[in-house]
Formats: C-alpha cells, sequence, structure tokens
C-alpha cells in the first residue's frame, strides 16, 4: 500500500524530475518505485527509447517459459574487474540480489584456481606496475649521479624481499575485493561455474538460479605452436619468477611484450625481443612505434623484428635454446636463423577468451570466429537471460587497429550493464576515445586515432610534433628523449589524435583524454596557458604543423 503510493509519487515526480536526479533516486528505492521511476525516464526519452527498453526489459523479467521465482536477480561467473563491478553496482547502486562465483586464490591463473580481484589485480595491471616501478630505481639512481649524489657502492636488489612484498600486496586487494563484494551484500561462492541452462548455473555441487547470468570470465594467454612451445612462460610466471633472469627472450610486439621487456631491462636481465612485424605495438600510431622502438634500442633492448619462434630446447644445465627465424624477404624461403642462449623465455602472444568448459555451448550461446562470446550493443548474447562483459568478449577485437585499456573497458561495461539491467536505461558502452597507456620504458601514452586512421577518416588532416629532451635528463645525462603528437581534422579545427611517448605519459594522456572526450579543438589547447617548467605544456605550446595532409593534393610537407 505505502510502496505502491511511493510508486504513484515516484511516476509523478519522476515524469517532471530532470534526468540526472531521476538516475540517482533508485539507489535506495523499493524495486516498484525503481520500475516506476525506470518507466517515467523511458517517457522522457520517447519511443526509439522505450523500444530499447523493452527488449532489454524481457530479459530482466523473464520469458514466460522458465521458473518466476529465482535464487538471484543476477548471477555473475568470474569475479574480476568486470564480474565485481557489475555485481557490486547491482546489488549495492539497485538493490538487485546478486551472487558471483570465483575460483580460489591463485597467482597463476589455471582451469581451477583464480581468486577475487582477477587478472588485473593479481596478474595483470597491479603486480605489472608493482614491478615496473621496482625495474624504473636502476635509471633514478644513475640520473641521481649527474644530480651529484654520491651513492656509497652499487645498488642490489633483494629479489625475494620484493617478491614477498608483492605477493603480500595482492593477497590485501584480494581481501579488499571480498569485503566490497560482501559490503554492497552480494553472495560469494567459491569455486568454478558452469551453464547448466539458461537461468541456472552449476558451482561445485550447489545448483543457483537466476534471472540474468553475467559471463565476466577474461582470458588466458595464449602461445603458438611450435616446437619446444611449452618450455615458454607466461606473463603470470614473470610476475612470479624466483631470480631475476640474467638473460630473456620475449616473443610478442604487443602491449605485454614491450612492458616485460622494460622491467627485465631495468632489473638488470639481458633483454631480447622477437616480434612478427618491422615495428613494436601494431596499431599504435607509426611514428610512435618508430619512436619507441629507438628508445627501446637506445635503452639497451635487443630488438628482432620480422622474427618467429622456431624452436625451444631445454638444456643440460636447466636453461634454453632458442632458435629464431628472421624474414630476410619477400619469398617463404626467404630467412635465416639464430640461436640464443637463455634463462626464460616469455611468450608475450596475446591471450584468448576463457570460454572452455562454462556449457556455453550445450545452452547455445553463439561465439565469435575468434572463439569469444557474441554480444550485441549492450552486452547481450543471443540466449536473453545470459549476458557478458571484459576480455571474455573481446569487443576490442572488433575495432581494429585500436589499442585500448582493457581493464577500463571491462568496468566500463559492467556500469552499462548494469543501468541496462537495472537501471531502467539501456546504455551501450562508448568504445571511443578511450585513453590508454603501455607501461614500457618509455612509457606510451595516446587517445583517439593514430595518424594513419585519421587520414582515412577525415582526409584533411594537420600533424603536430615535438621532440626534446626532458629538463630531468640535461644535466643527469640521461639520453632518454620525449615524444608528443597532436592530430587535428583540419576541417573542424577537433583534436582526433594525441599521442606521447615519455616519461609520465600515462599521467599526462588521462587529463588528455578527457579533453578530447569532450571534443577539444586546436584552437582551445592553443589558448590553454601551460604549467612551467612542464613537459606536459608542450601539448599547449606546438604552434606550427609538422605537416599537413590533403586529399588533393594528396600530401603537402611543411
Ligand atoms: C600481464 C598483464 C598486464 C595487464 N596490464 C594492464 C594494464 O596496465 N591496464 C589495463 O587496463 N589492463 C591491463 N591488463 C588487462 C586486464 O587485466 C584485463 O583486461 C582485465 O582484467 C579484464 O577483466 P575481466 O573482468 O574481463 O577478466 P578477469 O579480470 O580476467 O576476470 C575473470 C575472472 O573469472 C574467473 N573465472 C574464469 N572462469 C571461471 C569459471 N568458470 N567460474 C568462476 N570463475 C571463473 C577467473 O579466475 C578470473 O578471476 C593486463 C593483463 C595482463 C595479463
Ligand atoms: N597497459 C595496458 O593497458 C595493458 C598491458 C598489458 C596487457 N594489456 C592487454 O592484455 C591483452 C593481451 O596483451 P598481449 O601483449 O599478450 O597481446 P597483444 O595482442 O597486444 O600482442 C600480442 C603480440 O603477439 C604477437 N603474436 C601473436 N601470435 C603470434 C605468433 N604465432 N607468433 C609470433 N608472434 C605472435 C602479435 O603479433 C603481437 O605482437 C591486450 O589486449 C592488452 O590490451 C593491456
Amino acid at each position: 500500500m505505502k510502496l505502491g503510493g511511493l510508486a504513484r509519487q515516484g511516476v509523478a515526480c519522476a515524469a517532471g524530475w530532470p534526468h540526472a536526479a531521476a538516475r540517482r533516486a533508485p539507489a535506495t528505492a523499493a524495486p516498484c518505485l525503481r520500475r516506476a521511476l525506470a518507466a517515467a525516464r523511458q517517457q522522457q526519452r520517447g519511443p526509439a527509447g522505450r523500444r530499447a527498453m523493452s527488449v532489454r526489459a524481457e530479459a530482466v523479467s523473464g520469458n514466460g517459459t522458465t521458473p518466476k521465482e529465482f535464487d538471484f536477480d543476477l548471477f555473475c561467473i568470474g569475479a574480476g574487474s568486470g564480474g565485481v563491478r557489475a555485481s557490486r553496482v547491482a546489488a549495492g547502486t539497485y538493490g538487485a540480489k546478486v551472487g558471483i562465483c570465483e575460483m580460489p586464490f591463485n597467482t597463476i591463473a589455471s582451469d581451477s584456481a583464480g581468486g577475487a580481484g582477477g587478472t588485473c589485480v593479481l596478474r595483470g595491471c597491479v603486480p605489472k606496475k608493482l614491478f615496473v616501478y621496482a625495474a624504473e630505481y636502476r635509471e633514478f639512481f644513475s640520473d641521481a649521479q649527474g644530480f651529484g649524489w654520491q651513492l656509497p657502492g652499487q645498488p642490489s636488489l633483494d629479489w625475494p624481499s620484493f617478491l614477498a612484498k608483492k605477493n603480500a600486496e595482492l593477497q590485501r586487494l584480494n581481501g579488499v575485493y571480498m569485503n566490497l563484494l560482501n559490503n554492497s551484500g552480494v553472495e560469494y561462492i567459491e569455486g568454478r561455474g558452469r551453464l547448466v541452462d539458461a537461468h541456472t548455473v552449476q558451482v561445485g555441487d550447489r545448483t543457483v538460479t537466476a534471472r540474468n547470468i553475467l559471463i565476466a570470465t577474461g582470458a588466458r594467454a595464449f602461445v603458438p605452436p611450435f616446437e619446444g612451445a611449452e618450455l615458454c612462460m607466461i606473463s603470470d610466471n614473470a610476475l612470479e619468477v624466483a631470480e631475476v633472469p640474467k638473460r630473456i627472450v620475449i616473443v610478442g610486439g604487443g602491449y605485454i611484450a614491450v612492458e616485460f621487456a622494460g622491467i627485465f631491462a631495468g632489473l638488470g636481465s639481458e633483454v631480447h625481443l622477437v616480434y612478427r612485424q618491422d615495428r613494436p605495438l601494431r596499431g599504435f600510431d607509426d611514428e610512435v612505434r618508430t619512436f619507441a622502438a629507438e628508445q627501446y634500442a637506445q635503452n639497451g633492448l635487443h630488438l628482432h623484428p620480422l622474427t618467429v619462434p622456431q624452436q625451444l630446447v631445454k638444456l643440460p644445465d636447466g636453461r634454453l635454446k632458442f632458435t629464431g627465424a628472421r624474414r630476410t624477404g619477400a619469398q617463404s624461403s626467404d630467412e635465416e636463423t639464430f640461436e640464443l642462449e637463455v634463462d626464460h623465455v616469455l611468450a608475450a602472444t596475446g591471450r584468448r577468451p576463457n570460454v572452455g568448459n562454462l556449457g556455453l555451448e550445450e545452452v547455445g550461446v553463439q561465439m565469435t570466429k575468434s572463439g569469444a562470446i557474441a554480444v550485441d550493443d549492450y552486452s547481450q548474447t543471443n540466449v536473453q537471460s545470459i549476458w557478458a562483459i571484459g576480455d571474455v568478449t573481446d569487443r576490442m577485437a572488433l575495432t581494429p587497429g585500436m589499442p585500448a585499456l582493457p581493464a577500463a573497458l571491462a568496468l566500463m561495461e559492467a556500469m552499462a550493464l548494469t543501468r541496462t539491467m537495472f537501471g531502467g536505461e539501456p546504455t551501450a558502452p562508448d568504445h571511443a576515445n578511450i585513453a590508454t597507456a603501455v607501461f614500457s620504458h618509455p612509457q606510451i601514452g595516446t587517445v583517439g586515432m593514430s595518424e594513419e586512421q585519421a587520414l582515412a577518416a577525415y582526409g584533411n588532416i594537420d600533424v603536430y610534433t615535438s621532440s626534446f629532451r626532458p629538463m630531468r635528463n640535461t644535466i643527469s645525462g640521461n639520453p632518454g628523449r620525449t615524444f608528443m603528437k597532436l592530430i587535428v581534422a583540419a576541417d573542424s579545427d577537433v583534436v582526433v589524435g594525441c599521442h606521447m611517448v615519455g616519461p609520465d605519459s600515462a599521467e599526462i594522456m588521462q587529463g588528455m583524454g578527457v579533453a578530447v572526450k569532450m571534443g577539444l579543438t586546436k584552437r582551445q589547447l592553443d589558448s590553454t596557458v601551460g604549467i612551467h617548467p612542464s613537459a606536459a605544456e608542450e601539448f599547449v605550446t606546438m604552434r606550427s604543423p609538422t605537416r599537413q595532409l590533403r586529399k588533393e593534393p594528396a600530401t603537402v610537407a611543411a
């Protein structure tokens, strides 16, 4: 009676409410009031919004052939970035009854081990960044001497102590994630989840039913087949390696490869980076790739472009003999081989969605050609009650040449999903202009298009570039340089690409990402006063284009 009254009141009020106020209200509201508010918001949106809502609502309320009573409104398989965010927002913000399952904690992922927090927290972004910090000290110690610091002896690294602290931090974060779920009222069930039917999940000996099921099982490292490939380690192992390798081969030219190359070089290893392309980081701006590769080489990395692994053999002393095949011409026979004896070979050759033994086929969930779960713009699969987000959907792979921050993507997709499912607002995740960083040495920050993409999309572009030695590197004697680049759509003056290679690129690019997302123009950049002295100020002081590229005539060099 009281709730009904509230709901009626809610409809009456919400119809006239500003949209943002209506969106805030449901956090603590009773379900019927939330539904009434959602309906009112649909009225505000008009016919198109109402149509989208009715499609989503079917999944939320069941299709009539399934039981009306479920154990949960939402049950999530996988407690990584996407699963944890979706679960706790669904429960905490929207008041839904939510359960989640995850395998027992381990820093190395397997079919039976995982842990709340998932890849990013336990074997990805977080431990990787701690390794990056540890590795950076080598350069700091060296630079310090240029500023007059006398070091009493050669600094040395207590590796076991660092590993122990890193693992203690991961345990702490695992606990934080468990608390986040608990405090939001999400029921945590330890164990591997498997679909039984469109509304049922089996976790160990427990069977649960849910109106909606979210698959957020992430991805696992992929090692390409070649002789001895099973001797490679993957990034999970690299973050647990008992001793810093004296010599290491890293196969791959993507994020993980260049990041670990910088890490091990900083820790003192001789690093050989083996990749198929002429430059690392395919999909990034070509000039950025060239500049980064030059800096990597200057920092002591041994670069092996146009090379694939051919064979890996274990030597009697426990080390490995790596054979690589380097392409020397256009014919398949045009190749030369070389051998390296190393302590480890790290395969950083991409990741594949975790879809095995999930019951997807039996339930009829459609997959993409690349083996990911196929979803629509709203993260819904072809089975109405089953949804999927994060790495298991591999959605960024569908945006050619678009480097992206996957952990942030999983989080964004989770937010959009809960709004669609429980907020009454069908919301597609917005994959445009996502800022990303590569924590290699030096760092790379980027948002928007590469020069190549912008030229294809806009035809007329102005390109501004700057390369300089950061002030810190002047009297330290560090030869490292910084590169900055802006790409402007000439007809609209909108900044469509922004790139940086050099110290602090990730931090600087976060701010630029906000501006680019908001439609930043070059004129607005020019009217911004720089912070002096800083590297970031270069973005607001680049006045003359390095080149202006026009459809007709094709290219005008400045
Ligand atoms: C070395 C490395 C470094 C990275 N660095 C960065 C970075 O700096 N920035 C960034 O943005 N991204 C980074 N990433 C990527 C980022 O970690 C992932 O994109 C992100 O974790 C994806 O989140 P997710 O929720 O989709 O999957 P995950 O975080 O992988 O979570 C999936 C969870 O599901 C569990 N699971 C799987 N199957 C089942 C099952 N059947 N039942 C129950 N549970 C199951 C797994 O144990 C896991 O915990 C990095 C990745 C790696 C490997
Ligand atoms: N800073 C970050 O945001 C960050 C850091 C690490 C990882 N990640 C994410 O994790 C995911 C996985 O990273 P990754 O570096 O493993 O993947 P990636 O797709 O970025 O790179 C894979 C590399 O392996 C190479 N490769 C693939 N198959 C090969 C084969 N058969 N032989 C030789 N080389 C081969 C590719 O050419 C490519 O260079 C990425 O999608 C990335 O977005 C992000």
